[in-house]
């Protein structure tokens, strides 16, 4: 790809964006440029991945064909009033926030602007990210496809409906928390039964990475790989029958519903 790719803001998920975008050779270094507030940041970017960084904004603006706004959504107004006067005219914005609809993009830079609304997750960071994106009418197919190529080279990507986008930030947005949360239980399980700490982890998230390529390659019910584990009389279905005692699914379920709920609640933007 021969576009220029700007991120204003490269943290956690910037910076696993770029991660990953450099590890996928889609782009050469030279062609990503990143802004940040502090220079430390910057700079360890720089040092880990050679990409261009500046503390200017503008800059990035001014350069980027694809800009990705990756900064938290309690920002958004004053970044994009910041660079809305910089951006070049036919630039395609990435907009990677929960709660930051096209529409609410599309008002803060006061005309009619090629938005890419995605929701993408730090996974992204080793090459096994999960994005869902959409984007406004402005976005042109091939527009969307580069875009499209940018997140699928680091990971899996899907085509949504704007509407879906706070279920999207649950199930895979925000839900890598809530799997590293059962790694860590699952390896404290095994430190409890003797276990070097080291030793459970890597035990905890291969079974689990395990886990997760048999339901994306077998194309088999989770309910059913589930069930080749439980022997009868055995010991998986001692623990099944725990998790059940103590509403684990419907603790994830609730889980994720708050993530949605909380989603929502971002969009609607504080009366002022
Ligand atoms: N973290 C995640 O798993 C995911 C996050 N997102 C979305 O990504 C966005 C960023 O989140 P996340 O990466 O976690 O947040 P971080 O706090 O890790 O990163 C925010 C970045 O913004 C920079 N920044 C702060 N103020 C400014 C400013 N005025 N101008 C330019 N850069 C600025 C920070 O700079 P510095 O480092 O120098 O302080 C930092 O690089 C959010 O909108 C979030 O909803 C979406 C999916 C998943
Ligand atoms: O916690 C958050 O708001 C962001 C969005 C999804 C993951 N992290």
């Amino acid at each position: 790809m021969k576009k220029t790719i700007g991120f204003i803001g490269s943290g956690n998920m910037g910076g696993a964006i770029i991660a990953g975008l450099v590890g996928s050779a889609l782009v050469s270094s030279n062609q990503i440029i990143a802004s940040s507030v502090q220079e430390e940041s910057l700079q360890s970017l720089k040092d880990k991945y050679a990409i261009r960084t500046t503390l200017d904004n503008k800059a990035v603006a001014a350069e980027a064909d694809i800009l990705f706004l990756a900064v938290k959504p309690n920002i958004y107004a004053p970044v994009i009033e910041e660079i809305k006067g910089a951006v070049k005219e036919n630039v395609v914005i990435v907009t990677i926030a929960a709660g930051k609809s096209l529409e609410e993009i599309q008002e803060r830079f006061g005309r009619e602007i090629k938005i890419v609304r995605a929701m993408p997750n730090t996974p992204a960071l080793v090459g096994e990210g999960m994005t869902g994106i959409c984007a406004n009418e402005m976005v042109s197919v091939a527009e969307l496809t580069d875009v499209k190529t940018i997140f699928d080279s680091f990971g899996r990507t899907e085509l949504i409906s704007e509407y879906l986008m706070d279920a999207v930030t649950g199930v895979s947005g925000s839900s890598p928390a809530l799997v590293f949360m059962f790694i860590e239980s699952l390896a404290d399980g095994a430190v409890r039964g003797g276990m070097p700490r080291q030793q459970a982890y890597k035990f905890a998230a291969q079974a689990v990475l395990g886990s997760a390529k048999m339901v994306l390659e077998t194309g088999k019910h989770p309910g059913e790989l589930k069930d080749m584990v439980c022997s009868p009389g055995g010991t998986t279905i001692e623990a099944v029958a725990e998790l059940e005692k103590h509403g684990f699914r419907n603790a994830v379920i609730s889980a994720v519903q708050t993530t949605i709920d909380k989603s929502i609640a971002m969009s609607k933007p504080a009366e002022h």
